[in-house]
Order: structure tokens, then sequence, then C-alpha cells
């Protein structure tokens, strides 16, 4: 590797003073998510090799079949970040309830909250296509000195502290924001580090891909359908091009890379569509803002949605600035 590139461990200690909280417990805790990083994505490289493909025999709290990689992925991470001695609660998508962790002299001291998406594109596991994991962080909001509680996790997105994703791709990087930009690190799986691949990451305003699950059109609202048309017209720089992953990770970051935008619309068989909130689209909607991009539910900023639920889902639209307000205006104008 001929160009000296920066280490994420490096990055972190360099960066830890621009962070509000700045008292290296972020750094202790975004140290957690790259080791618990590096362990999933060893399992994930050979996944056809161990027993690791296919269904678990369980179903998550959404009705969802597990996958085994669904469930290893949770349990590495959830692993590594109750020995971090910074995290007082997880909330999983493969979790029912959130789980409450105490500080090692059980005065719960502990202040940060962790919601993840701990496999993210599950039906891509057993085809060899990308997959990936999101994270979110929030800094608790009741009392030190006592149990976490709900209201720790039914926090806005505005309030996250950090947030982030792994993909696990024809690389592997992790990408995350404390609020000051997104950058990407990649993985060298020679010598298991993380190198400061991508600085500043930023989303072109415009783009000409678009990302949606077209076999639901049918049932789509009528403003999602005109956007749709709209992309695919022959006119000025359309028509755009139709590139969809089926992992929200991969599409949102070819999206970020190359200009597109990333749907997942509620429709008349999905009334408030498939995506949650709290673990898949308050982060990606994070990383979006920081990097010039947009994100919200079809009308509003989707880090401005106070959550209700842990599992609650909302319609996602997301990516470059001027094709999220054309989707906007289209559901606007169709009174979607
Ligand atoms: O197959 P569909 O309905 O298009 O859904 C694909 C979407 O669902 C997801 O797989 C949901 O995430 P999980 O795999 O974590 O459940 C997204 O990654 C993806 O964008
Ligand atoms: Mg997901
Ligand atoms: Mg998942």
């Amino acid at each position: 590797m001929t160009k000296q590139y920066k280490t994420l461990g490096e990055f972190i200690i360099e960066n830890q003073d621009s962070f509000k909280y700045s008292s290296g417990e972020l750094s202790r805790l975004l140290n957690g998510l790259r080791l618990a990083a590096k362990v999933v994505n060893h399992e994930v490289n050979k996944a056809g090799l161990v027993d690791i493909l296919g269904e678990a025999g369980d179903q998550n709290i959404q009705g969802e079949n597990q996958q085994k990689l669904d469930v290893l992925a949770n349990e590495k991470f959830i692993q590594t970040l109750k020995k971090r001695e910074i995290v007082c609660g997880i909330a999983s998508e493969e979790e029912d309830d959130f789980i409450s962790i105490n500080s090692f002299d059980n005065q719960h001291q502990n202040k940060y909250v962790v919601l993840i998406d701990p496999l993210d594109g599950s039906s891509n596991i057993d085809v060899n296509v990308s997959v990936g994991t999101i994270f979110s962080i929030y800094r608790r909001v009741t009392p030190v000195g006592t149990p976490v509680t709900i209201e720790d996790f039914l926090q806005p997105g505005v309030n996250q502290i950090a947030a982030g994703y792994i993909i696990y791709g024809t690389s592997t990087m992790l990408v995350y924001t404390t609020g000051d930009g997104v950058n990407g690190f990649t993985l060298n799986p020679a010598l298991g580090t993380f190198y400061l691949s991508h600085p500043n990451m930023s989303f072109p305003e415009n783009g000409n891909i678009y990302s949606v699950n077209e076999g639901n059109y049918v049932h789509f609202p009528q403003g999602v359908k005109d956007y749709i048309k709209y992309c695919q017209k022959e006119e000025d720089d359309r028509p755009y091009t139709s590139r969809y992953i089926g992992s929200l990770v991969s599409d949102f970051h070819r999206n970020m890379i190359k200009g597109g935008i990333y749907m997942y619309p509620k429709s008349s068989v999905a009334s408030e569509g498939k995506l949650r909130l709290l673990y898949e689209c308050n982060p990606m909607a994070f990383i979006a803002e920081q990097a010039n991009g947009l994100a919200s539910d079809g009308k509003n900023r989707i880090m401005e949605v106070k959550p209700t639920e842990l599992h609650q889902r909302v319609p996602f639209f997301c990516g470059s600035r001027n094709m999220v307000e054309k989707a906007e205006e289209f559901m606007k104008n169709a009174n979607a």
C-alpha cells in the first residue's frame, strides 16, 4: 500500500475533541463497533463454507424469519458492546425488547444507548449479494444512576450523537458520522485494519439513479407512481437508471457515491412501508443529511419524527437533495 492512509483508530482519536461530549467514551464505543464489524465480516466472508446460511428457525417480533447470520451478527454486536462499560442499553431489530445493561459497579453509570440492525439486507445473505449492519447512538435522557428506560430509545433522530453502517461488499467498509461530516473507511483484510479511504463523503445534489422495488408498483400511492414515471420519461437528463440491490445499506452507499434516490414508500399492502424508523431510517437519515442529502417520509424530515414504538416503520425517501425534493413534490401534487 504505497499511499499512506490514516487508520480508523487514529481518525477516531484525532477527532475526539470535535465531539460534544468528548471524554473518550464515544471513541471506545466506536472502537467496539469496529471490532464487532471485523468479527461479523469474517463470518460473512466464509458464509458458504460454514453452517451459517439459511434460516435460524425463529421469527423476530416483526414476523420475519430470522436468518442464521441475523442471529449471529446480533449476538456478536451485543456481546462486544456489553463489554465496553459505556452502553446502558441496546435495541436491535432481532430483539423483541430493549436490553438494559448495568455498569460493572452496578450503579447504572453508563451513558449511551445503541440501536442496531445487525444484518441489513437479510434476503441477500444466501445469494452472495452485499449486506450490511446499521447503528445509531444516543446519549441517555434518563438520569445516570438509574436503569435505562424506553424513553432513552424513543428519541427523535435529531438527538443522535453518531450513526453509521458497515457494508460487507466487494470490500468491507465502515461509514459513520458524529455530526461533523461523513467519512468512509475500508478494511484491509490482510492487516485487519480500517483505513480512511473515503473522506468527506457527499451526495451529488442531482443523480440519475432511482432505487425502489418496482414489483410493488401496483400498490404504491399515486404520487410515487407519478414520480417513477417521471424518472422513466425520455426528457432532459432522463430516463434515469433503475438500480435496486435489495439491501438498504448497499443501495444507499451506491447512491451516495454516484447520486440517486432510494425509496421504500407506504403502499396498499404496507401502510407504513417496511423500514424501521429507529435502527434503519434515523441513522441513514443522519448520514444522508451530513452528506448534503435529504431523508423524509415523503413529507416530513425523518429525523423530526417523534418515535412511539421500538420497531415502528416509516415510509422512506432518501438521497440526492434535488431528487428527494422532486419526489416530495409529486406526492404533494397527488395528495398522496
Ligand atoms: O425485498 P423488499 O421488500 O424490496 O425489501 C428490501 C429492503 O428490506 C431490507 O432488507 C430490510 O432490512 P433487513 O434485511 O434488515 O430486515 C432492506 O435492507 C431492503 O432495502
Ligand atoms: Mg435492515
Ligand atoms: Mg436486519
